[in-house]
């Protein structure tokens, strides 16, 4: 969703050959038509055309991948829409219910969807529920209101689907939506999701109609699609199969750095390169691994360049989140740190370039965020910056048209920038290079079989990060919780705090930080506060880098890259059912627990990716 209209031009739609909008008059109320008018999307892009007349009906069940940024959202918007206006269920009983993996997705695509009901003589209520807001102001507002459209994320949902006359208010429900499906039906989200379906009115017996979109879709997600999407669901892709994942009018480069320590120099001069060679606004978003390794880089950054620099991470408050998100969609130019937090769905008009610095967490994410670029016509660049070690990732994800960067030597020899950020980074304060020290290590930990390092090395690197790469006066201590937790107990080279004189790991100087086996907010940081021992093998790891075997699938080996079955080219197909029989096991392989105290909401507010 945007703010502006016209992104995706009628012009280069036009000249695409693409349908107008108005052959779907007589399918669609004359109002959305005027409501689309109003957003000025005159024709239809591609993935929107299969969707609204290529459907067999549009009350289809169906999964839907199409690139980033072509438009997915009005896609399955408007056949919910138009169904609702169709036929309604009774006052204050919800229609729609579309589940989205964050909060900020949520908002943008009920965003849209007032955008798309606001010329309806009786526009339709559009309801948000996502964790950080005042729940109950929000849940008396839904309670008492006739919430037709609700977009929400799985951890709220359960908690307003825990109220007996909450749970009532979906008897009639018509459409579930599934955005970034692949996400949803991940090992992480699942046994929310099906939480949310055991209340919901059964599938089997046919009253809603199920809806799955992105613009990924791995193998593993047929095994569980058989929860949201009938037997006879349609298949609609406009990828073909040889075609990368990412947008094509997107070049894409890598730097590979020589060590660690390099990685604030090399980012810095990359920046000033990138900002030296565009004319124009530039408007930048930097992905990190970390939520700490964000905060330190948008500290570190701030002031180095003319752009105004804008933070976008789990550990921020709500409010904090949504401002830097409304700002940065509102801004020409900026540059934005941010975490997976904004990886997916989000759509900030007219990001020039996507850097993403160290791992992605897996291929998919790389796709996803470089999709934060380029969307809806534009163009726009990404780099992917990373160190010797991690360079293993472009030689398993060769079906990325990426390139080696072609100011590399000029960046790696740039001895300016060099001191000019090291300068600044010796007057950053301890605590955020222990925490950012801390989030390495617990986010590297995941790679060591793909980096072929050990632990020892794993420390040796971190350690490296922290004295030259932070210019840390000492290495930073770690509780022993936290050192066992990343289960890299008695490596050498860490450097543990000393217990306090009650009996507790010393908290006074410098406090070591005690949670960062969790502090990353890529796919699998919900299982580690599940309690869940490091991720080496979560589906969501092994896919895009082929580590055999998964938590959820360990034994039948978690399908290769390459094998997309989704991407089965252009056009509509019957889409078949996979391994439906044994799809629930891998959701529930996943333990539950371990972390005690809090409300439930607190708790899951926790345990959650982002949500
Ligand atoms: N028919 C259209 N005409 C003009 N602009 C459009 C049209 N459809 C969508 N857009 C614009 O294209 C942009 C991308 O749309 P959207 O966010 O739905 O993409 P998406 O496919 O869901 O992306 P992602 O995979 O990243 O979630 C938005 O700015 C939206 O307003």
């Amino acid at each position: 969703m945007s703010t502006s209209g016209a992104l995706y031009s009628s012009a280069s739609l036009k000249a695409a050959n693409a349908q107008p909008y108005s052959v779907m008059e007589g399918k669609l109320d004359p109002m959305l038509l005027q409501a689309l008018k109003d957003m000025n999307f005159d024709f239809m892009t591609p993935v929107q055309s299969q969707v609204l007349a290529g459907l067999p009906s549009l009350k289809s069940d169906c999964l839907v991948q199409a690139k980033t940024g072509t438009g997915k959202t009005t896609a399955f918007l408007l056949p919910a829409i138009q169904n609702t206006i169709i036929e309604a269920p009774r006052r204050g009983q919800v229609a729609v219910l579309i589940l989205s993996p964050t909060r900020e997705l949520a908002l943008q695509i009920a965003a849209e969807a007032s955008r798309l009901v606001s010329r309806l003589r009786m526009p339709l209520q559009v309801h948000t529920a996502f964790g950080g807001t005042a729940k109950a102001s929000n849940l008396s507002k839904f309670r008492n209101g006739d919430p037709k459209i609700l977009v929400a994320t799985p951890g709220r949902l359960n908690d307003y689907l825990s109220e007996s006359d909450v749970r009532a208010k979906f008897d009639g429900m018509k459409t579930l939506i599934l955005d970034e499906a692949d996400r949803m039906l991940d090992a992480g989200f699942l046994p929310d999701i099906l939480k949310v379906l055991r209340v919901l009115p059964s599938k089997r017996n046919g009253q809603w109609q199920g809806m799955c979109f992105s613009a990924t879709l791995p193998p593993k997600i047929q095994q569980v699609l058989s929860n949201v999407l009938k037997e006879d669901y349609v298949s609609i892709s406009t990828i073909e199969a040889s075609e990368p994942p990412t947008l094509e009018k997107v070049p894409q480069y890598s730097i590979v750095i020589p060590e660690v320590e390099d990685t604030f120099p090399a980012l810095f001069s990359l920046i000033k390169e990138e900002l030296n060679a565009t004319e124009g606004d530039s408007k930048i978003i930097v992905f990190g691994t970390t939520a700490n390794l964000v905060a330190l880089y948008a500290q570190v950054f701030e002031a180095q360049t003319h752009l105004k620099v804008y933070e976008l991470q789990s550990r921020l408050s709500q409010p904090a989140r949504t401002k830097a998100t409304d700002a940065f969609r509102q801004a020409k130019s900026g540059l934005m740190f941010a975490t997976d937090v904004i990886g997916r769905g989000m759509d900030f008009p007219d990001v020039t370039l996507v850097l993403q610095v160290g791992l992605p967490a897996d291929a998919d994410s790389y796709t996803h965020r470089v999709g934060r670029t380029a969307r809806a016509g534009k163009d726009g660049r990404a780099v992917l910056l990373l160190t010797q070690a991690e360079s293993f990732f472009l030689k398993v994800n060769r079906q990325f048209p990426i390139n080696a960067y072609p100011a590399s030597n000029k960046i790696l020899n740039d001895a300016t920038s060099r001191s000019q950020i090291f300068n600044v980074l010796q007057s950053v304060e301890p605590k955020s290079k222990q925490k950012a020290y801390s989030a390495y290590l617990g986010f590297m930990k995941v790679f060591l079989n793909k980096m072929q390092i050990d632990a020892t090395e794993l420390v040796r690197m971190a350690n490296v990060f922290a004295m030259e790469g932070m210019q840390c006066n000492k290495i930073p201590e770690m509780e022993k919780k936290t050192v066992g937790k990343m289960g890299l107990k008695g490596v050498p080279g860490i450097h543990y705090a000393a217990p306090s004189q009650d009996g507790q790991p010393g908290m006074k100087r410098d406090a070591p930080v005690q949670d960062h086996a969790a502090d990353r907010d890529g796919p699998s940081r919900r299982l580690r506060h599940q309690g869940v021992p490091e991720p080496v093998n979560t589906f969501a790891y092994s896919n895009g880098f082929g580590v055999p075997g998964g938590r959820e699938g360990r034994g039948r080996g978690a399908p290769g890259r390459g094998d997309h079955g989704m991407r089965g080219g252009r056009g509509i197909g019957r889409g078949g059912r996979g391994g439906g029989d044994h799809g629930m096991r891998g959701g529930r392989a996943i333990g539950r627990g371990g972390r005690g105290g809090g409300s439930q909401e607190k708790r899951r507010e926790r345990n959650s990716l982002v949500a």
